[in-house]
Order: structure tokens, then sequence, then C-alpha cells
């Protein structure tokens, strides 16, 4: 069933291709692996085992692309890492259990997220990581400076000056550092990619965002241009549970974000917010200008509303400010590498996907449906899927707007199309090969029954469209537990 119109989306790559005079290279192997490779530069992907690689150079219509006379690599740790280089230095993006997105001029990029959606974008000569847990961070940066970002319960911060790279992150929901490196389990393995070329120095601290000392040093210890902040707590069910844990978390550690970042002038931000804010909306596809706040129905979703009203008074106080908010819909699947998937540390995923996957691959017995009973055509909830990688390239697209446009802006980010639980299953069960065991118990506090997302302005202003499919989510997310069986 779907009620949603995907004008807009379009599957342009290109499984393999390399074009013009430059040097495409992948590592990966097995089965399904795609480069692409454009322009005079090159461009390195390594993927896993039978997973699958990517690499991009210039071109269209490509997962991650990467121009100019660089060397980008791209790696992920649970989840999905998208990274973008041009220009002449080394971008390299990690992403913990959600996505990450980072995108390079001609210094070094490194990002990592936690649960959530990390975005870096540098420019220019700087460094710039961004690191989240959560619901995400993201951070930009611009220019010949150093970006910061973190968030939630996830610190992320990134720093650079130079050619160095800091990543703060409190590791809440991910693996925390391991000796020797004694960095995160997912950035080790950025960094070892990006050791493949040009080595940055990356600078890792395990803070939280809710720590404004150490947070203060970090940003001034590295000269930051821009943040991304998708760090927080995320789970709809948890948080109707654990109602102060999720206002103390996402709150607080968002607004010692935006008061270190403005006592020491940083003032870009792009922020995860979620469709959670419309509540149950009253139209479909809903749009921005749907309303938001009053009618939302778990602790979580007020978190992202009262965030997004603390942003939206900052920026209009002090016009220096530029605050872009992304109301992300369902973000799903994993890398195509089968590197960076959702693994949170508990071991018990509690989103649909990586639940099913558990499933799938026996470290769960049973798949439970939150209910059957909702006023849709089979009874279960619907949603609007979107892939992480998809949703990472959104926030590169939210950085360029970032840097050029003062004021807070809100996008939502989503396909547009409806996708029911039950459709889901089926999706996932082509994509394992085996049929799932579910079960039908009662609904979920603080649900919706739908959701489904009007990306008109995300296509019109930012230029982002999303192009992967069910399938390409399903597929994704079964490839990283395949890969990973016991996580990282
Ligand atoms: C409407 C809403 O608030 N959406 C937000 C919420 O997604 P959701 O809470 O919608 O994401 P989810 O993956 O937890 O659930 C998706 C659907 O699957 C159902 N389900 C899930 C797990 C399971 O074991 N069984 C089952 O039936 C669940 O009832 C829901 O209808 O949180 C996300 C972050 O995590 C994003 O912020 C979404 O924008």
């Amino acid at each position: 069933m779907n009620d949603g119109d995907r004008k807009g989306v379009e599957r342009k790559g290109v499984n393999v291709k390399n074009g013009d005079d430059g040097v495409s290279v992948m590592s990966g192997g097995g089965d399904g692996v795609s480069m692409k490779n454009g322009g005079d530069g090159v461009s390195v992907m390594n993927g896993g085992d039978d997973g699958v690689s990517v690499i991009s150079g210039g071109g269209d219509g490509v997962s991650m692309k990467n121009g100019g006379d660089g060397v980008s690599v791209m790696s992920g740790g649970d989840g999905v890492s998208v990274m973008s280089g041009g220009g002449d230095g080394v971008s390299m993006k990690n992403g913990g259990d959600g996505v990450s997105v980072m995108s390079g001029g001609d210094g070094v990029s490194v990002m990592s997220g936690g649960d959530g959606v990390s975005v870096m974008s540098g420019g220019g000569d700087g460094v710039s990581v961004i690191s989240g847990g959560g619901d995400g961070v993201s951070m930009k940066n611009g220019g010949d400076g150093v970006s910061v970002m973190s968030g939630g319960d996830g610190v992320s911060v990134m720093s650079g000056g130079g050619d160095g790279v800091v990543v703060v992150d409190n590791c809440i929901n991910a693996k925390p550092p391991q000796p020797p490196s004694h960095l995160p389990p997912s950035l080790e393995r950025v960094r070892k990619l990006v050791a493949t070329s040009t080595p940055p120095s990356l600078h890792f601290y395990h803070l939280s965002l809710q720590d404004r000392q150490q947070l203060r040093m970090v940003f001034d210890k590295h000269c930051v241009k821009v943040v991304i902040h998708f760090a927080g707590l995320k789970a709809v069910g948890e948080s109707v549970k654990r109602p102060l844990d999720y206002y103390a978390n996402n709150l607080t550690s968002t607004i010692t974000l935006l008061q270190v970042m403005n006592e020491v002038g940083c003032r870009v931000l792009v922020f995860s917010s979620s469709s959670t804010v419309y509540g149950p909306a009253t139209y479909f596809p809903t749009d921005e200008d749907h309303p938001t706040g009053p009618a939302i129905t778990n602790p979580y979703g007020r978190t992202k509303y009262f965030c997004e009203q603390v942003m939206k008074d900052v920026a209009a106080q002090d016009k220096r400010w530029s605050v872009v908010v992304l109301r992300y819909f369902n973000p799903v699947g994993a890398h195509s590498s089968g590197l960076l998937g959702d693994d949170p540390v508990t071991g018990r995923p509690v989103n649909l996907l990586p639940s099913l996957a558990h499933v799938a691959a026996g470290r769960k017995k049973v798949f439970h449906i939150f209910g059957e009973d909702w006023d849709t055509p089979d009874g279960t909830c619907i949603r609007d899927f979107m892939h992480v990688m998809d949703l990472a390239e959104g926030h590169v697209a939210a950085l360029e707007h970032a840097h050029t446009h003062t004021g807070a802006s809100v996008f939502n980010l989503g396909r547009g199309e409806g996708v029911s639980v039950r459709q889901m299953i089926q999706a996932f069960e082509r994509a394992c090969g085996c049929s799932l065991p579910c079960e039908v118990v009662c609904r979920r506090a603080g649900d919706v029954r739908r959701t489904t997302c009007s990306g008109d302005r995300a296509k019109a202003v930012l230029g982002w469209r999303p192009y992967r499919t069910l399938d390409d989510m399903c597929r994704d997310s079964w490839l990283f537990q395949v890969n990973n069986p016991h996580g990282y």
C-alpha cells in the first residue's frame, strides 16, 4: 500500500562505473559491489567480506560522491556512512548505529555517529569532526577552521584546525573506546581506512555534552566553525517509561551545547529533529507547516519539539545564528558495505528493522507487532521509511544551506511513501530469504497511527531527494547483521 506519491525518487546510480580520467578503487568483494568514479580524482571505498563497497567520484546519482583532486575514504560503524570529499584533502566518515555523512574540501573531515545521524561537512583547509550518540549529532565545518558538534547522551564534537580531527561522544549507546587506540570500535574502523591514504590526526573525547566545562575545553582547544547536533535518546516506548531521563539528557545537552557555541562564537548548527513533533498528523503527506507541539504522543517527541523551540528563539534573538532543523521520518537500513549498522550496546534493539534482523538471525525468538487494530488497511502502523544513506546525503545538503543562510529553517526528510509494519516484515523476509515468526501484541505507548512525509521543501530548497528503495533498506540491514552477527 503506497499511500504516498514517490515522485522525486529516482535511482540513477550505476553499480560499477568509471568515467573520464579518474581512478576508482574499490575493495570489498562478494556480491553486490557498486563503485563509481568520475572526474580526475581518486576515490576509494572499502567494504567488508561479501558486502558492498561504493566509491564515487563525479557523475550523478551516486550515493556517495567525490569530486576534485582529493582522496576520499569512507567507512562506517554500526550505521550508515556517506562521505563526500573534494579538493586535495582526505575525508572520512564513520557512523555508529545511525547515519553519518561527511563532506570535506581541502582539509580532513571525520565524523562518527552513535545511534543517530552524524553529518559533517568540511570545506576549506580545516578539519571537521562530528560524533553523536542517541538521536544523532550533526556537525559541519567550512572554511579554514574546525567544527565541533556533539549530542545528547552520545556526544559528538569535532574539531580540527589544520589537519586534525576531534570527536566527542559519551558512548552511552555504543561500545566505548578500546585499547590500544582508545577509540570506539566504529571510529577505529574509520581510522584504519583513512590510514590507507593520508592519516589525519584524530582526537577523541569521551565525555557528555552535558558537561559544560569539559565541552568548553574542547571548543577552546579546537577552532570549531559548525556543529551538527544529533545526539540524544531516541526510543519512543522507552521515553514513556523514563521521561525524566529523556528530558534531562536531550534538553540539557542541547542547551549546554548552544551555550558553549555562543560563548566561543560558533553559531552554525544543524539539528536532528523528528517527524514525531507533528504528533498524530491531520493530513498526509505532512509538510513543515503542519502544527507541532501540543498533540505529540510521547516524551521523546516533546524533547525534540522543545529543542526546536529553543533553537528558534536563539536564532530569532541573535541574527548571527544559522540553525537548520531536520525532521527525520523513519531512517532504517545500513551502509551497503555491511560494515555499518544498528548495534545498540544493550544488544536488544527496540526499533523495527534491527529487531527484525535479530529475529532473522536467531538472536530473538519472535518479532512483536505492536498492535494490529490501527485504522489502516492491514491494521498495523504506517511509517515513511527512508534509507540512512539518503538521510546522510540530506545532511550534506543541509550543511550547505546552513553555511549560506542565517536564521532558523526547517526541513522534512523522508520519501513520501507510507509502508505498514506488515509490509516491512514482508520486505525483510524477501531480503533474508526466510519467513519470520511474528506475534501481535498490544499497541506500544506513544505510537501514532501513520506518518508520511512531504519532502517538497527539501527538494526545492536543498536540492535533496531520496532514491533508495525499501528492498535496498532491508538488504543492507540484513547484510550488516550477517557480517556482524554479534555486533561490534
Ligand atoms: C512517529 C514517530 O515518532 N517517529 C519517530 C520514531 O520512530 P518509530 O517509533 O516509528 O520507529 P520504530 O522503528 O521504533 O517503530 C516503527 C513502527 O514499527 C512498530 N514496531 C517497532 C518495533 C517492534 O518490535 N515492533 C513493532 O511493531 C512500531 O510500533 C512502529 O509502528 O523514532 C525514530 C527514532 O528512533 C524517529 O525519530 C521517527 O521520526
